[in-house]
């Protein structure tokens, strides 16, 4: 396929199991006006008039790529496989959506799949993935959708990524040329990745209580003051939230040794343990591990720093680490790091 001016190339498609998310095609028109043109589809989408036209779908492919372009909304095609004459064939499913709000610190999402598709887990593994990807690769905080009061199996799909209700509302349906009660949801970071937060009541916890997890970090200051924040990847717990550099100590390693290993494997610099001053440390009840994390300073090392394994990195002066959302245990590290640098 040669890429038409606009498409946007370089979004990584998103894989699960079946599915895969990527943007939207040009060809994709045809079969997107059949699955929507359909009153059980359209008349569950707030946006989407009914009969739907087919140069409605050639419009709305292209202005969504402008909006992949920006930054501002990524509206993406489901697909799978069907057995075609020819071998197995790529074919449209549904879509799915995520919107940024004005303020950027939240998001909207939404679906829908083609009527013949239905009942197979495609909304939930499709909007699953989409999700992810967002709290990992964009800076919002939560994410919310709604769901017409009568879509029940909308409804289902959003709490079994653990979305709660956010109370109703009325909403424009163009399908529907009338305002109609939908249920909202909303979902923040804890309950959409199913990361642990805090352990509630951790001091109550019986003797037998979580396993202690050593960890080392360490806060690499350069020449101007700033210190090096890394953002967890997606895939690992807490994605997307910034952190110093580090990682678990292994078996028969000392704090010291198992830091210059990581720094190492994840930015590609070399430290010596002379070079590595003891600081603070964090002790937090995570609800499956306690985390005791010594935290190191380093003003010197050897190397250029890069993202050996693609994460994003940003040198931060500490008066801003506020514009980073850091895991809970960082955060009494943040307020000692403000004081002394
Ligand atoms: N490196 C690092 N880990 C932190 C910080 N704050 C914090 O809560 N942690 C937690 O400490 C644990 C570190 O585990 P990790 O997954 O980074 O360790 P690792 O690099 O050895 O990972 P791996 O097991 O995937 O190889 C995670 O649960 C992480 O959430 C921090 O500032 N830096």
């Amino acid at each position: 396929m040669t890429t038409p001016p606009g498409y946007p190339a370089d979004f990584v498609p998103l894989r699960t199991d079946r599915l895969t998310l990527r943007p939207l095609r040009a060809e994709d028109a045809t079969a997107l006006h059949r699955l929507v043109n359909d009153w059980e589809v359209a008349k569950t989408l707030a946006r989407v008039p009914f009969p739907y036209k087919r140069s409605l779908a050639d419009e709305w492919i292209l202005s969504t790529w402008a909006q992949i372009a920006a930054g501002e909304a990524w509206h993406l095609a489901i697909v799978g496989e069907e057995p075609g004459p020819d071998g197995p064939a790529e074919t449209l499913i549904g879509c799915v959506a995520l919107t940024l709000d004005a303020d950027r610190r939240q998001a909207e999402l939404g679906y829908w799949v083609g009527r013949r598709y239905w009942g197979h887990g495609v909304a939930t593994e499709a909007a699953g993935r989409l999700c992810r990807w967002a709290l990992a690769q964009l800076e919002i905080t939560g994410i919310h959708a709604s769901a017409l009061r009568d879509n029940a199996r909308s409804a289902a799909v959003l709490r079994r990524l653990g979305f709660r209700p956010a109370g109703e509302a009325m909403q424009t349906f163009l399908s529907r040329g009338a305002p109609m009660p939908v249920n909202l949801f909303h979902g923040g970071r804890e309950e959409l990745t199913g990361d642990a937060g805090p352990a509630a009541g951790a001091a109550a916890a019986p003797l037998a209580g979580p396993p202690l997890m050593l960890v080392a970090a360490v806060a690499l200051v350069d020449a101007d003051g700033r210190v090096l924040l890394a953002r967890r990847p997606e895939g690992k717990p807490l994605a997307g939230l910034w952190e110093f550099p580090g990682g678990k100590v292994k078996p028969g390693e000392t704090p010291e040794a198992a830091l210059i290993r990581e720094l190492k494997e994840e930015l590609d610099i070399d430290v010596s343990a002379s070079c590595l001053a003891p600081f603070t440390f964090a002790s937090h009840a995570y609800e499956k591990f306690h985390l005791m994390m010594p935290l190191y300073l380093c003003r010197k090392w050897g190397g250029t720093v890069r993202a050996v394994e693609g994460q994003a990195l940003a040198w931060v002066r500490p008066k801003q680490f506020g514009g980073y959302a850091m895991p809970p245990a960082d955060r009494p590290l943040v307020a000692m790091l403000q004081d002394f640098l």
